[in-house]
């Protein structure tokens, strides 16, 4: 028998999410069955979208979320034991899978791509879901062209670092925003980005006008608000915006938020394309992404930063600190 622990929600979160809006629950997992297999939990990640989903779910709920597992056990010959395994089981160390059955979209199951000698933990971040929707949410909704100029918010985070250095791989002249100093030396110093600036202490307007003389062709937006406005507001005729999330909005309640009026001429008279998606569209070609991925950071023309937290027990310190900007490159729990 194996003891196994997992995280329920068991109240919807009211602004920042709370230790006590969750419990811990063990339980005796059972001998596994045919087509069944048993997955010990390494790396378990924390991303924007378990606060955005929250109230989408009636309470309790387990915690969803990508994760990195060992194969322990196995009655299913496509996962041997010893294999390692990408699943959407959550904030659990132990869980039981059966790959055939699939009760929802959330039922998420595959083999960790190889990551030729790189870090597991790769799964959940840069040759995971984040390095799929950077990838996929850049590339096929701003189409970009070299010589161009591409803004990212969130730039010093796990989809917005790699948007950056994928726009420099293809060419683009990159400017980055990002909330602390030390996030904006490593965008500027490190990655490669041409600009970047700490949003919370620059005027966002001026310092557009002077690093982008020549107007803006393509968004990457992952923080929704204000900045996105004045962003939207400075670009080029017939640019492109990649709306990917609004995390300067997920604590907050969005009846009591100002309408985005002033949006709506420049995307008449700039004749914007502005596009939201999210990234289980290109579920099936994932893997396209993940060759691409990883063959970069191996030949070291994209670098990836990982902000570890160790212990099952911290997982929501490092989903509440992720929030507050706690992380530069992707948030993760070692298990
Ligand atoms: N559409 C889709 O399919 C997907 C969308 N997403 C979205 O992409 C975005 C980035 O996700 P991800 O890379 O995983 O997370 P990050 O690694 O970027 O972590 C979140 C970051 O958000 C920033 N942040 C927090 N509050 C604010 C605020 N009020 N204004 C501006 N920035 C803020 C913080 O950085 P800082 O210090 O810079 O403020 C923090 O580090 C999110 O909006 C997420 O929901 C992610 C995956 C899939
Ligand atoms: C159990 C619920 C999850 C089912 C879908 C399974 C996997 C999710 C996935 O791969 C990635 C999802 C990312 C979504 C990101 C959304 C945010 O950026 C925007 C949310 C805004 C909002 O809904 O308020």
């Amino acid at each position: 028998m194996v003891k196994a622990r997992k995280y329920v929600v068991k109240r919807h979160f009211e602004g920042v999410p709370k230790r006590d809006d969750f419990d811990i629950v063990e339980s005796e997992l059972p001998p596994i069955q045919n087509g069944e297999i048993l997955v010990k939990t390494e790396w378990v990640s924390v991303d924007p979208y378990l606060r955005a989903y929250n109230t989408r779910f009636p309470v309790p709920y387990d915690q969803f979320s990508y994760q990195v597992g060992l194969v322990e056990d196995s009655k299913d010959p496509r996962y041997p034991v010893g294999s390692r395994i990408v699943s959407h089981k959550g904030w659990c160390d132990y869980s039981i899978i059966n790959a055939n059955v699939s009760n929802s979209s959330a039922d998420i199951v595959y083999k960790l791509p190889d990551l030729k000698g790189l870090s597991n933990s790769l799964g959940v971040g840069a040759v995971g879901m984040p390095g799929a929707t950077a990838y996929f949410g850049f590339l096929e909704i701003c189409q970009p062209k070299a010589g161009e100029t591409v803004v990212v918010t969130g730039a010093a985070g796990a989809v917005g670092s790699l948007v950056g250095q994928i726009a420099k791989i293809k060419g683009c002249r990159v400017i980055g925003f990002a909330g602390s100093d030390d996030k904006v030396n490593w965008l500027e110093n490190e990655l490669g980005f041409d600009r970047a600036f700490n949003y919370k202490t620059v005027d966002v307007q001026k310092v557009l006008k002077e690093a982008a003389p020549k107007g803006i062709d393509c968004y990457f937006d992952n923080v929704g608000g204000e900045i996105s406005s004045i962003i939207i507001n400075q670009m080029n005729d017939l640019g492109r915006i990649s709306v990917c999330g609004s995390i300067s909005t997920y604590n907050d309640d969005l009846s009591k938020l100002p309408k985005a009026t002033i949006l709506q001429v420049a995307i008449v008279m700039k004749q914007l394309k502005i596009e939201g998606f999210l990234v289980p569209r290109w579920r099936d070609r994932w893997p396209e992404a993940f060759a691409d991925l990883s063959k970069w950071i191996k030949s070291g023309s994209l670098k990836t930063r990982e902000h570890i937290t160790e212990g099952f027990e911290n997982i929501v310190d490092a989903f509440v600190g992720m929030l507050n900007g706690d992380n530069t490159g992707k948030a993760v729990v070692k298990i």
